[in-house]
C-alpha cells in the first residue's frame, strides 16, 4: 500500500482516518494490527479488500492495483484472492458446515465433486470432518470459527484478513484458533493480517503494527 489516505465527511467536517499509510506485507507473513477503537483498523481492512476505494493512494494485492478494477472485477478479485474471518464467524446459518466451506470454491467455478472433496479435507484439517453435516448453531463458537478458517482457506487466498478472530472466544479456544491461522501462514504461504485487541494474540504474530493518528507505526 502506498500513501493511503482515507477520510469520511461528517457534516461540514472532514474526518481523516488514514493519513498517508505506507506498508508492504510479504508472503507467509503474519501481522497483527493494533489500535484504539475508532483508529481506522476496519477502514484499513476494507480498503485492502477493495470494499471501499481510498480517497488517495494505491492498494496492491497479488500484483494487482485495485483501483484499476471496476466494482464487479473487484468482487471477483476478492473472491479469488482474499479470505475473510470475522469476530462472529458469519457462517451461513441454513447451510451445513460442509456446505459453508465448499461455497467459496464453487463460487469460483470448481466442480461440485472437487469442491466437496476439498471442503472435507479442510474440515479434517481443522478437526471437524465428523461434524460436516451439522449446522452452525449446533456447534460451539470455537468450532464455528474453525469452520470459518476452513472456509477462508477454501479458495487458497493470497491474503487472509481477520477482524478480531479470537475476540469472542475464551483464551484456550482463541489460542487454538490462532494456531490454525498461523499454520495456514506456514503451510500455504498465505499472508495474514489480523486486527486484535489482545496483546497475547499480537505477540504470536511475526510483526505488530499500530494505527495511531492515521499513521501505521511499529508496535
Ligand atoms: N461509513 C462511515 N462514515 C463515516 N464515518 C465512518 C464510517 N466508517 C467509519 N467511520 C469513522 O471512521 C473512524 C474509524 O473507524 P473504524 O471502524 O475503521 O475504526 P476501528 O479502529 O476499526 O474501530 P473498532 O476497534 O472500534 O472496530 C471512526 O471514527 C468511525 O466513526
Amino acid at each position: 500500500m502506498q500513501r493511503l489516505r482515507h477520510q469520511y465527511q461528517d457534516g461540514e467536517r472532514r474526518h481523516v482516518v488514514l493519513d498517508g499509510v505506507d506498508v508492504r506485507f510479504d508472503r507467509a507473513e503474519s501481522v497483527a494490527l493494533l489500535g484504539a477503537s475508532g483508529s481506522g483498523k476496519s477502514t484499513l481492512l476494507n480498503l485492502i479488500a477493495g470494499i471501499e476505494p481510498p480517497v488517495a493512494g494505491q492498494v496492491w494485492v497479488a500484483g494487482v492495483e485495485l483501483s484499476r478494477l471496476g466494482e464487479r472485477e473487484r468482487t471477483l478479485f476478492r473472491r479469488r484472492h482474499i479470505g475473510f474471518i470475522y469476530q462472529f464467524f458469519n457462517l451461513i446459518p441454513n447451510l451445513t458446515l460442509l456446505e459453508n466451506v465448499r461455497l467459496p470454491r464453487e463460487l469460483n467455478g470448481a466442480r461440485p465433486r472437487e469442491a466437496r472433496q476439498l471442503a472435507l479435507d479442510l474440515l479434517r484439517r481443522v478437526g471437524l470432518d465428523d461434524r460436516a453435516g451439522a449446522y452452525p448453531e449446533q456447534v460451539s463458537g470455537g468450532e464455528q470459527q474453525r469452520v470459518a478458517i476452513a472456509r477462508a482457506l477454501a479458495h487458497r487466498p493470497a491474503l487472509i484478513l481477520a477482524d478480531e478472530p479470537t475476540g469472542s472466544l475464551d483464551a484456550a479456544t482463541g489460542a487454538e484458533v490462532l494456531g490454525l491461522l498461523l499454520d495456514a501462514v506456514r503451510s500455504d504461504g498465505t499472508t495474514l493480517l489480523m486486527v486484535t485487541h489482545s496483546e497475547s494474540v499480537a505477540e504470536a504474530a511475526q510483526r505488530r503494527l499500530r494505527l495511531t493518528d492515521g499513521k501505521l507505526v511499529p508496535a
